[in-house]
């Protein structure tokens, strides 16, 4: 008689920043020593407690633990398995915790750990750095597992897998990527050992690295790796998420007993299950609701495919899951009390995903959906105007009127530059004073006209530090917006905002994503009177300072109901307006921000290309129509640039300022093969220090680009924006940038 197919509900990662973001606040009073060791860790275990709860309570089986940290889990291990780099071991450490904040956030004179996105998320990781064969100095998890078995609950241990963690991280040069892999297996096969002596069933071994491009010889890795930490002990769930593996027949031949793959980002993990089978003898980690954007699942939908995927691989047993971690979503649709009871019932954050995995779980178990378990999606009324506007775009809505090189001539007839202008990208510090008016205005303790006098104010001295600066082109300081993208989507149509939908984008910093449920257009300008005060107060060129379209539109959760092609032309189309009113005002610089630009590029090398045309073109329509006269600036950071400098260069912005100290030099690099044109300043400090920039490092990284570049066309400006900073820190960063530019200028005039 066939068996019957056991069902579990099954959790991958839940977020850790609390409700009230708690972690994020123990974190910043821990740093500034207004708490105690105790304390944070007093809160970090509630905050683990209540999450567990939280997952109980919603009906998950298999609860993920580990999948919390007090920073970053790339970290943890890090930190666990004896990665300490030569920098941080030769460090005296007074503190329990310091050792893991100083790799986290470097110390005088002992930059951190590099950071750098999680794969094509907005979450960011350190960058373990592999200079010593690993060993374990700790497993804070077996602690985690006792005390969840004592909560009654069924802990299932996360730990990042062998793979993907070399994968991301670095070695010193010379040596192979998996140099330490032998001894790094013993270090993992020891710490599953003790889990499943403290009672673990199963672990989650997060594999996401197997969804990029593999080589035969990495998949060689995998196999290796797997027959080595195969054991009777523990059940492995081989965890991937984020797209499909394409290595499918070897990933499901593995000696594991569970493989987890993701049916929401990826249609070919289905047809592969069709074309190669699943293994009947392992257990399916189903995931089936969405873990990266925010619409409540059609459960219709899902519950039929699950079926189908069940009953075409025929598992031993299936986890009804996520399709990835819940980190990347914010906590819960019950914590926002403005958003209207329609508009609530078509988003599901991290709480309300639970209950889809449980209710789906129990339908899954009954054959049957209960009645009624599916909302149905709300009307969007679509503007007619909007569609009308994208049905009839033209090719030459997308070109500037004429060639970068005249237009180049025009702009220095108007703004009169001199070799190597000095500028900022755009934000100054967003001081508490700054954040706290805003808040107070929010909650309408103080009204409109008084907080536009300090906004004004705080121009007029941002405005008068840079004239004091002796800068060439100015910004007004960005004091006005909480956050590049959500300042833009609380002005547009289309855009829902939230009050408390925190999301973790690194350590204790979140942002609030937008959310995109409708046509986007601008009633109103948006940026004008800040601009034009500012520019008012100095007879130097102040730029105009937009988020571009695809940067809203990668920093958001996007409809799904049209092409995300679509979605970024709608906000271009509004953002040229603003554009174009910026022009009429007489602003002759407008600076249109794409950091967010490569985020976007798909895991996947055949779907990068079409990205890659349709966000050219949506930067393009943002700001084609402007005179050859009016300059066009782009920004981005964060970003590898040297498989996108062609997508850049066809950008076709005037100048483009670029981060560049962190990737120490590779940028510059780019330039002795790729001849660009344009104008282009490569940052030439790091903002993410509070350490001021000696004058010889800032020569230095302009005589280098000079090898390169021609000197009219560099500009000189720091790498990114100065919102997390002090002014006591970029007020003699700054001087010395604009000190070493006029150096520079002077002694070219002479040669
Ligand atoms: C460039 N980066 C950005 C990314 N994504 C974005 N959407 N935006 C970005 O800028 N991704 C990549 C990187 C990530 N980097 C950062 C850097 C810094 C932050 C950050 O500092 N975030 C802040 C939150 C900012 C914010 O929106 N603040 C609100 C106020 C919220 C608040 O708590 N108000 C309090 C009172 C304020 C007080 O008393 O201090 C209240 O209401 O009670 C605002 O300014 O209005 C952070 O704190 O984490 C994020 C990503
Ligand atoms: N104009 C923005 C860009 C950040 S990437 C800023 O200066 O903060
Ligand atoms: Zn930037």
């Amino acid at each position: 008689m066939e068996e019957k197919l056991e069902i579990w509900s099954s959790n991958l990662g839940y977020p850790r920043i609390g409700e009230k973001r708690e972690l994020k606040k123990a974190l910043e009073g821990y740093w500034q020593d207004k708490v105690t060791d105790e304390e944070l860790k007093q809160t970090a275990t509630s905050l683990q407690e209540r999450i567990w709860e939280t997952q109980k309570q919603a009906g998950i089986d298999f609860i993920p633990v580990g999948d919390f940290s007090l920073y970053d889990h790339m970290l943890d291990i890090s930190i666990n398995f004896g990665f300490i780099p030569k920098r941080f071991r030769q460090q005296t450490i007074k503190k329990e915790l310091e050792l893991y904040f100083t790799m986290a956030r470097g110390a005088k004179n002992v930059p951190p750990l590099e950071m750098t996105k999680w794969f094509d998320t907005n979450y960011h990781y350190l960058v373990p750095e592999i200079d010593t064969p690993p060993k374990l100095l700790g497993n804070p998890i077996l602690t985690l597992i006792k005390k969840a078995i004592a909560l009654n609950i069924q802990p299932k241990p996360v730990l990042v897998g062998p793979y993907t963690f070399l994968t991301l991280s670095k070695v010193p040069e010379g040596k192979d990527k998996f140099w330490v892999l032998p001894k790094l297996l013993e270090v993992y096969k020891e710490v599953l050992k003790q889990w499943a002596m403290a009672g673990a069933k199963w672990v989650q071994i997060d594999e996401p690295a197997l969804v990029l491009e593999m080589s035969g010889e990495e998949i060689k890795v995998v196999k290796d790796i797997y027959h080595n930490l195969s054991s009777p002990d523990i059940n492995i769930m081989l965890q991937t998420y984020f797209e499909g593996v394409d290595f499918y027949p070897e990933i499901a031949k593995l000696p594991v007993q569970g493989i987890g793959l993701d049916f929401v980002r990826s249609h070919n993990n289905l047809e592969n299950i069709k074309k190669y089978g699943f293994p009947k003898e392992k257990v399916l980690g189903l995931g089936i609701v969405n873990g990266r954007n925010v619409w409540r699942t059609n459960l219709t939908h899902a519950f039929a495919l699950a079926k189908e995927i069940i009953d075409i691989a025929h598992p031993k047993a299936v986890f009804v899951q996520p399709s990835c971690s819940l980190l990347h979503l914010p906590i819960s649709i019950e914590l926002e009390t403005k958003l209207s009871s329609e508009v609530k019932q078509i988003l599901a954050f991290a709480k309300e995903r639970l209950q889809e995995v449980a209710i789906l779980t129990q339908a899954l178990r009954k054959g049957e959906l209960p009645a009624g378990s599916f909302a149905g999606s709300p009307e969007v009324h679509p503007l007619k105007e909007v569609k009308e506007k994208i049905a009839q775009l033209k090719s030459e809505d997308f070109e500037r009127a004429e060639p970068y090189e005249k237009r180049f001539l025009k702009q220095q007839k108007v703004l009169n530059l001199p070799l190597f202008p000095t500028t900022t990208i755009g934000s100054f510090p967003q001081t508490k004073d700054v954040r706290q008016k805003r808040a107070r205005f929010k909650r309408g303790e103080i009204d409109q006209q008084e907080y536009s006098q300090f906004l004004r104010e705080k121009m007029a001295f941002c405005i008068g530090i840079q004239e004091g600066l002796g800068l060439d082109v100015l910004v007004h300081g960005e004091f006005e917006r909480s956050d590049m993208v959500e300042y833009f989507a609380q002005k547009m149509t289309g855009f829902l905002v939230t009050q408390n939908g925190w999301v973790q984008s690194y350590g204790s910093r979140c942002v609030r994503p937008p959310i995109i449920y409708a046509d986007v257009s601008r009633p109103k300008p948006m940026t004008i009177n800040e601009i034009c005060y500012a520019q008012s107060l100095t007879p130097k060129p102040v730029k105009g300072m937009l988020t571009g379209p695809v940067t809203i539109l990668n920093w958001s959760y996007v409809r799904e109901d049209i092409p995300r092609k679509e979605v970024a032309f709608q906000i271009a189309l509004a953002l040229r307006d603003e554009v174009l009113d910026l022009e009429k005002a007489g602003i002759k610089i407008i600076q249109i921000d794409e950091p967010a630009f490569r985020e976007g590029l798909p895991l996947k090398k055949e779907k990068r290309k079409s990205y890659l045309d349709w966000a050219v073109k949506a930067f393009r329509l943002s700001n084609a129509p402007v005179k050859p006269q009016t300059q066009i600036h782009t920004h981005m950071c964060y970003a590898e640039f040297k498989d996108i400098i062609e997508a850049i260069d066809a950008m076709d912005a005037d100048v483009i300022s670029i981060e560049c100290s962190r990737s120490k030099g590779d940028v510059i690099s780019i330039f002795e093969t790729y001849h660009y044109k344009k104008g282009i300043g490569l940052g030439t400090y790091d903002i993410h220090s509070p350490r001021i920039p000696k004058k010889e490092e800032i020569l230095a990284t302009l005589k280098r680009c000079l090898k390169v570049l021609a000197p009219q066309q560099l500009w000189v400006n720091p790498d990114c924006g100065l919102k997390t900073r002090q002014w006591e820190e970029i007020i003699p960063s700054l001087r010395n940038m604009v000190e070493v530019a006029r150096e520079l200028r002077d002694s070219l005039s002479k040669d």
